[in-house]
């Protein structure tokens, strides 16, 4: 099982320098997740005590048109946002610390950590379908705020934190 991702850097003025940070699991069983020991150890350590389901293609998402587009919106969330792909595929695209975008390929059986107050954005790719898992410490936080949301506490901790180069936050 492999994590990585976990902090993204960059060789700037002749040192290595955090860029972002987010998470990507790999090897989660999809079809057994409710039994598999990596995404239990994970649930437990980082007390994901709420779980869903989403499911994104035009057939199966109410209102799939806005929703995407919305999806598709840059924004921040003020709680991490946790997403365990079943089925399907798609792209979480993160800033770095040079506000370019930086896509994250996700697949089956990969979870996805997209800290608070990271600017992101979500797109299907040509399957034009996803299937996944939602994850939150206690109850669902589903408001997005679109960029510019530089003000909000999240953002500013999201910079505190990789102006120190993620390091308390580098612990999974
Ligand atoms: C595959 S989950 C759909 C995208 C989503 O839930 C979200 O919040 C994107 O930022
Ligand atoms: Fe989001
Ligand atoms: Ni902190």
């Amino acid at each position: 099982q492999n994590v990585y991702l976990q902090i993204h850097c960059t060789y700037t003025n002749q040192r290595w320098e955090p860029a972002f940070f987010a998470v990507k699991f790999d090897e989660i069983d999809a079809d057994n997740y409710q039994n598999d020991k990596v995404l239990q150890d994970l649930r437990k350590k980082r007390n994901y005590t709420y779980e869903d389901e989403i499911a994104c293609s035009e057939e199966c998402l109410p209102d799939y048109a806005n929703k995407l587009k919305s999806f598709y919106t840059e924004h921040l969330h003020t709680d991490d946002e946790i997403r365990l792909v079943l089925d399907g595929s798609g792209y979480f695209d993160v800033r770095d610390d040079k506000d370019n975008w930086i896509r994250i390929a996700a697949t089956k059986g990969e979870l996805i950590i997209i800290p608070a107050g990271l600017y992101h954005r979500f797109t299907l790719d040509a399957n034009n379908y996803i299937k996944a898992k939602r994850y939150f410490v206690g109850g669902p936080v589903w408001l997005a705020y679109n960029r510019p949301a530089d003000d909000m506490d999240c953002r500013r901790e999201y910079l505190k934190h990789q102006s120190q180069g993620f390091a308390h936050l580098n612990k999974v």
